[in-house]
């Protein structure tokens, strides 16, 4: 039998939460500590913000909800569900602006989706997981093992297309990922696919020569289609905290991202910075990963994140 509507978005709710827990639960806990001892004054309000620093939220959005927080309330008792409530408003009012979902273009055949992001970061569960989403939406899909520089990186792509049952376009080891994308752009045309998703290999975004290298796959993957890629996916892994900002730059001044997955949510005390990030570079963000399993890809959306991260059930 079908979940209702309701059902499936408690189920999801449940897993958000339960994804951030390890987020939610070290603020809520400095928090409680911090407010049980007594009334607000200037050093709580300044404890406060270097917990919420600690959760990676970023210096502005810290600032802000700790004065925010501190807003009519010197010298009163405060509770720590008082702050909790601030801190879900702020948050979402920084993330509502971000959170947008992903829309495929049916007009695109295929609609091309590139998926970036550092080695490690989650790129092939990624792809794995929408591919799981989009052929369970009726879309037919087509994976490409854009990354390939490990070997294991084009099998476990592989299982990914078995378990959606997806075409998987693979080259061999050390072949040129450009060309693959390519390729795979043309097979899902003949075939009259919708989505094409494009594995690559992950780079640190300070290593010229690579990043050089994804530049030239955009650039073969205009060839066949100028208006390609449609969607260039930067998956950035929570627990890296800081420095996903910089990867954020670097791929976004080399293969234009046009949205960002966050994953690992739930391996995490410092999920916090996906505030940071909407806060610096307002790219969209569609969803996020909050465990390794072909369901643990929320699509992202503002109140939700924020009443998770605040621990407000
Ligand atoms: N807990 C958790 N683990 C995840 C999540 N997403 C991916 N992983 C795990 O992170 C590890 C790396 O994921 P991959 O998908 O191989 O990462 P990749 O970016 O393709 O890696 P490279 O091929 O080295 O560039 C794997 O063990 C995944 O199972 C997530 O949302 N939560």
């Amino acid at each position: 039998m079908n979940d209702t509507p309701e059902k499936t978005k408690l189920s999801w709710w449940r897993r958000l939460s339960s994804g951030l827990k390890r987020t939610s639960s070290s603020l809520g806990t400095a928090v409680a500590d911090l407010v049980t001892k007594r009334k607000l004054d200037r050093a709580m309000l300044e404890d406060i913000e270097d917990v919420l620093l600690r959760a990676d939220l970023g210096t502005e959005v810290a600032a802000r909800i700790s004065a925010a927080v501190g807003h009519g309330r010197y010298d009163k008792a405060i509770s720590a569900d008082d702050v909790k409530s601030v801190v879900a408003t702020e948050v979402e009012t920084v993330l509502a602006p971000v959170a947008k979902p992903l829309e495929i273009d049916g007009a695109q055949k295929p609609f091309v989706i590139l998926v970036v992001g550092v080695n490690g970061s989650g790129k092939t569960t990624t792809i794995g997981k929408l591919a799981a989403k989009f052929s369970g939406e009726g879309r037919k899909v087509m994976l490409a093992a854009g990354d390939t520089f490990r070997a294991a990186a084009i099998e476990q792509l592989k299982i990914w297309g078995e378990r959606t049952k997806s075409p998987v376009i693979a080259g061999a080891q050390g072949s040129d990922s450009a060309s693959l994308a390519f390729n795979a752009i043309t097979a899902a045309r003949e075939q009259k696919l919708d989505v094409l998703l494009i594995d690559t290999a992950g780079r640190l975004q300070n290593k010229a020569e690579l990043m050089n290298e994804l530049e030239k796959v955009v650039r073969v993957i205009k060839k066949v289609d100028a208006s390609a890629p449609h969607a260039v996916l930067l998956v950035l892994d929570a627990t890296v905290g800081q420095n996903a900002l910089s990867q954020v730059e670097a791929f976004h001044r080399t293969a234009g991202v046009t949205g960002l997955v966050m994953t690992k949510l739930d391996g995490t005390a410092r999920g916090g910075i996906l505030v940071a990030l909407a806060e610096k570079h307002k790219l969209p963000v569609h969803f996020i990963g909050v465990g390794e399993g072909i369901d643990d890809l929320a699509p992202f959306t503002a109140l939700d994140f924020a009443k998770a991260i605040a621990g407000i059930e």
